[in-house]
């Protein structure tokens, strides 16, 4: 399939939910619906199927989710999408759960993360991702660089090149996007695509409320690894923020594409390849030059 930028909103439950996900593949957007509404998934494929989309969910690994899969199999219905989506992908359980849908589910596009490193990306190839997703810890609810030590946060694009260069199949930049000039930086360096979450917060068509305080608009956006995603104090490397709202998503996804646009002429092309063949300076120590809008 092909869509209309390389940008796919984060399978988060601040971010996507099944309305915008039906907008999404109406107008031409990729989209990850998120795992965590876990018994209605099966419902959720056959729903995007009866209007005629293409239906793409998120999976875990453990026991129950094999059970999922069963079931999609019995009763022979294929998403065209999964995304298998822990915090540390380059995992056994990771290459299990991906050999297993090969076998269950074939023709199913399997997208596996996330992963930091080249050796996370060929493994997961190897065992059958279709595409992986490379990002620990850079995300903006994300705590996990600072509870573990570990992670590609503050050198997210490093970390897409390093894996790019050793990726057979596509990419998917997840996390860390801040300004719509990152997602040309990311594809420069190879990604397929990009997961974005933040940048997506605070839409209308995102899920929750909006919350006003001191005259000012915000709605929450939470990570998935959070307390208040999980319910309990376990395991925690994700944080609630308020984020400003900003109107109608339509709007931001305009606003991409035009600016997304604008970096394939400045690399003096007409299309995303272009963009992988610009030159490159490294600015030490400026991130916004003074710049800011
Ligand atoms: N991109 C990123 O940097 C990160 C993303 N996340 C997001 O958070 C969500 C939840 O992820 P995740 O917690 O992996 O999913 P799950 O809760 O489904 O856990 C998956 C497996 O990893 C184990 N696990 C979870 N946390 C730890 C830990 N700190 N140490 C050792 N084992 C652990 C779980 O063990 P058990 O059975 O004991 O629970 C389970 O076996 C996902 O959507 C993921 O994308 C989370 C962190 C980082
Ligand atoms: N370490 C954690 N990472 C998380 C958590 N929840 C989501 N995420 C990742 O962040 C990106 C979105 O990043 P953003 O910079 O665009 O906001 C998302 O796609 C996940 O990969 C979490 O709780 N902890």
């Amino acid at each position: 399939m092909t869509f209309n930028i390389p940008v796919v909103p984060a399978n988060m439950q601040t971010i996507i939910d099944e309305k915008l996900a039906i907008w999404l593949a109406q107008n031409g957007y990729f989209y990850i619906m998120h795992r965590f509404d876990e018994d209605d998934r099966l419902d959720f494929v056959k729903r995007m199927h009866s209007l005629g989309l293409f239906a793409s969910i998120s999976v875990g690994v453990k026991p129950k989710e094999y059970q999922l899969i069963d079931d999609l199999a019995a009763q022979n219905l294929v998403p065209e999408y999964i995304t298998i989506d822990i915090a540390h992908g380059h995992a056994q359980t990771v290459i299990d759960m991906l050999k297993y849908i090969k076998q269950k589910l074939s023709g199913v596009f399997l997208i596996a993360g996330n992963v930091g490193t080249p050796e996370g990306v060929r493994e997961l190839e190897n065992a059958g991702a279709d595409a992986t997703k490379v990002g620990i810890g850079p995300g903006k609810a994300c705590i996990t660089k600072i509870k573990t030590g570990f992670g590609t946060g503050g050198w997210q694009l490093a970390a897409v090149r390093l894996c790019a260069k050793a990726a057979s199949k596509p990419i998917i930049a997840d996390g860390g996007i801040r300004t719509n000039g990152d997602i040309a930086k990311s594809v420069r360096f190879g990604a397929s695509m990009c997961m974005i979450g933040s940048l997506f917060a605070g839409h209308d068509e995102t899920p929750g409320e909006i919350i006003e305080e001191d005259g000012k608009k915000y709605k929450v956006y939470f990570g998935s690894a959070s307390q208040y995603q999980k319910g309990e104090y376990k395991n925690v490397e994700g944080k609630k923020l308020l984020l400003p709202y900003k109107g109608h998503i339509v709007d931001t996804l305009r606003e991409m594409h035009e600016d997304l646009q604008s970096s394939i002429s400045y690399a003096g092309g007409k299309t995303l390849a272009a963009l992988r063949k610009v030159d490159y300076v490294i600015v030490k120590n400026s991130i916004f030059n003074g710049d800011r809008y």
